[in-house]
């Protein structure tokens, strides 16, 4: 049996819907499938998702939602109309929103997650009711029945462990199960999201928990590439890839994959496979527990933009006992987490995510790491992009740093850190976000353009 979602670019228009049918009817296997709110048509298309948090805020700030809530209602209208179904279930849309944001708002993040989730709710019934109209028996789940549940953490949710084993009674369900992504309910029966591109989160977590055979996971490019399209144009498909590449990868901004959607599949040890909704044919990309080494040291090179560094030096930091842990525990005061943190013998530098890290906490944190620390130099620099390289082959192949290194060298982008790290599958630099484009190009150039495989 597959679990199979299809994102917001497959389910973005009736036409589109039309081809997810096809593609659910012509393997009896794909049984259970997961469905995101609809997403863009076209570049400058709104996500419903999108339109549903501008809706809610409106609410929160008391200001009339009409506009918004037109605009999501045209969304699924259009789709019914061009799938020729009765207004009846654009009527029952209807409803349902306006129900929600009749909703208490004393807890504005969690009324806007109430609303926000309706976007995957309401299309998994729209769905359900074309596959029936196509004389296909399939039904809607809820995710409170299938017994999806998550900690009531507003817009970041996380599973709770014994979903796991609720849902594998979805196997005896007969027909197409219709599962909406991005959402599941806390124990006290409130509706929370994962984070964005949740709906990924929801099919593995079904794979799992159903024990399926295969997570199909369709989206709207024939494969995972070596870096991202909008990068380098025409990049080289990677036909196989571990859990731990593309966790890596994803984390590191292939958008392809939500970053947490890997680890109930890796798990249950399902391989997952992506897939194009307008090109089905197309094999994909495989994710699975091993696979043969065939790229070279490098599979994939990441980046993402948005993060900043505290760089802090003082000499003999080897030598203090504690000094990690204080230093980690002022930034816990602030409520910040951290991603990376690089060091040396007599200085530390600890990557943040910039949204987190406000400008007005800035001068407080650096005060208290000065005062409390006694170091000799605190440097926060904003603006930094991450580029992570890829690639089991790596741990095999000595030279890659060097090789990496010299490409940045010779593209004129100057290194701001380089963070081994502890995974022996990736490589870490951290250059300015205006280096960011010309360095993943010059990277890519070093290990793909320029190598037969
Ligand atoms: N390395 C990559 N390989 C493939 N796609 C990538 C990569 N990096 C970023 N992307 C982007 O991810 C997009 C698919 O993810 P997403 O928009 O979330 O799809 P969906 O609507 O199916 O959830 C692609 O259209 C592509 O632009
Ligand atoms: N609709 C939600 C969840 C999701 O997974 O969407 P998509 O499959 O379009 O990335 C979002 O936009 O975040």
């Amino acid at each position: 049996m597959k679990v199979v979602k299809f994102g917001g670019s497959s389910l973005a228009s009736g036409k589109q819907i039309e081809k997810v049918f096809q593609i659910v009817q012509s393997d009896f296997e794909r049984r259970v499938i997961v469905v995101s709110a609809p997403g863009k048509r076209f570049a400058a298309d709104r996500k419903v998702t999108d339109l549903l948090i501008e809706c809610a805020e409106q609410c929160l700030l008391n200001n009339d939602p009409l506009q918004w809530v037109e605009r999501v209602l045209e969304r699924y209208s259009s789709i019914a109309l061009e799938l020729q179904l009765s207004n009846e279930i654009v009527k029952e849309i209807e409803n349902d929103l306006a129900g929600r944001l009749a909703e208490d708002r004393s807890k504005p993040n969690q009324f806007i997650d109430l609303v926000k989730a309706s976007g995957e709710d309401n299309h998994a019934k729209l769905v359900a009711a074309y596959f029936l109209k196509q004389g296909v028996e399939a039904h809607y789940v809820n995710p409170k029945d299938a017994g999806l549940f998550v900690s009531a953490d507003p817009g970041n949710a996380q599973v709770l462990p014994e979903t796991y084993e609720l849902l594998y009674s979805l196997r005896e369900r007969s027909g197409i199960l219709i599962f909406p992504g991005f959402f599941g309910y806390s124990k006290e029966g409130d509706v929370y999201t994962f984070s964005r591109s949740g709906s990924d989160v929801t099919g593995s977590i079904l794979a799992n928990g159903l024990k399926a055979d295969l997570y199909e996971n369709f989206t709207d490019v024939d494969a995972v590439y070596s870096v991202n399209p909008s990068i380098v144009s025409r990049p080289r498909e990677v036909k196989e890839l571990t859990y731990r590449e593309m966790r890596e990868l994803s984390y590191a901004g292939f958008s392809v994959l939500h970053d947490e959607a890997l680890v109930p599949a890796f798990k249950a040890g399902i391989p997952v496979q992506i897939k194009n909704t307008n090109n089905p044919s197309a094999p994909g990309t495989r994710i699975v527990s091993e696979r043969d080494n065939t790229n070279g040291p490098v599979v994939g090179i990441a980046s993402d933009q948005g993060f900043c560094s505290i760089y802090v030096s003082k000499y003999l930091m080897n030598r203090e006992v504690g000094f990690g842990r204080k230093l980690l525990a002022i930034l816990e005061s602030f409520g910040l987490s951290y991603e990376h943190i690089p060091s040396g013998i007599d200085d530390i530098s600890i990557i943040l995510r910039e949204n987190q890290f406000k400008p007005l906490m800035e001068k407080e944190i650096k005060e208290r790491i000065e005062t409390e620390l006694r170091t000799d130099e605190v440097v926060i620099e904003r603006g930094l992009a991450l580029i992570m390289v890829v690639g089991e082959g790596m741990r095999h192949n000595i030279g890659t740093t060097a090789r990496a290194s010299k490409a940045l060298a010779n593209a004129n982008v100057n290194i701001e850190m380089i963070n081994q790290g502890s995974s022996e599958v990736s490589m870490m630099f951290g250059v300015k976000e205006i280096d960011e484009k010309r360095a993943v190009r010059a990277l890519y150039e070093e290990f793909f353009a320029a190598v037969t495989v």
